[in-house]
């Protein structure tokens, strides 16, 4: 496994296909060490609600500073709900890590982040020197009983979620991931990642599923 970064502060890149049961393992580990994580502030073009405070809820810029952010390559991710721009910057990423002013605590960032992000930050944020870990479902049937037993999705939206799916793996396959983790059982795939994490896992952890049995599934 990858041995860049200290493992104290290196952020923590979580990926694979949707429903694959990333939230799963998040709230787990927020449940085990809820002190040891945070997740970066986005930045947003909607104005702040209630009880929201700049630079913890958001960071609310204009449209015109958002765009200016874009064209610099700031954002890991970005994008457009009901007319407003929402984003993850490096910058919050790696602010995550800093130690608290008051406290002196540090924490490590976690993201849940899709292929596209992951490769932006390969391309274009190297030295956030994150690790990368990308969870694998058992099969494409299987993403398919989560997304169904979801409840959340439309049989189009779980359409797109599959063929996304395939295409993801097949980056996995690529060797871009530090660490694989096969989520079958839940519990067995939590202790993967919690040593992956602490920087105890020997290896790269788990084998991807079979390329043909997901192509076979896809046609079903
Ligand atoms: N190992 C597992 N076995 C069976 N079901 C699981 C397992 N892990 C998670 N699930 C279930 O699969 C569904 C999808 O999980 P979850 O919402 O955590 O996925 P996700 O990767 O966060 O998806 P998204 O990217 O769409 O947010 C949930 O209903 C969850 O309870």
């Amino acid at each position: 496994m990858s041995t860049n970064g200290s493992p104290s502060t290196q952020p923590v890149v979580l990926c694979g296909p949707s429903g694959v049961g990333k939230s799963t393992l998040i709230k787990r580990l927020f449940a085990d060490e809820p002190d040891s994580f945070g997740f970066s502030v986005s930045h947003t073009t909607r104005s702040p609600r209630q009880g929201e405070t700049e630079g913890v809820s958001y960071h609310y810029v204009t449209r015109e500073a958002f765009e200016k952010l874009i064209a610099e390559g700031a954002f890991l991710e970005y994008a457009q709900f009901g007319g407003n721009y929402y984003g993850t910057s490096a910058k919050a990423v790696k602010d995550v890590s800093e130690p608290d002013p008051q406290t002196g605590k540090q924490k490590r960032a976690l993201l849940d982040i899709d292929t596209q992000g992951v490769k932006l930050i390969k391309a274009n944020h190297a030295y956030l020197n994150p690790l990368f870990i990308f969870i694998a479902p058992p099969s494409i049937g299987d993403l398919r009983k989560r997304l169904e037993g979801r409840g959340t999705e439309t049989e189009d939206s779980i359409t797109k979620r599959l063929a996304m799916a395939a295409s993801e793996l097949g980056y996995a396959r690529e060797g871009n991931h530090d660490v694989i983790v096969l989520n079958d059982d839940v519990d067995r795939a939590y202790k993967i990642f919690k040593s992956a994490i602490d920087g105890k896992l020997e290896g790269k952890g788990d084998e991807l599923p079979v390329e043909e049995e997901e192509e076979r599934q896809l046609r079903q």
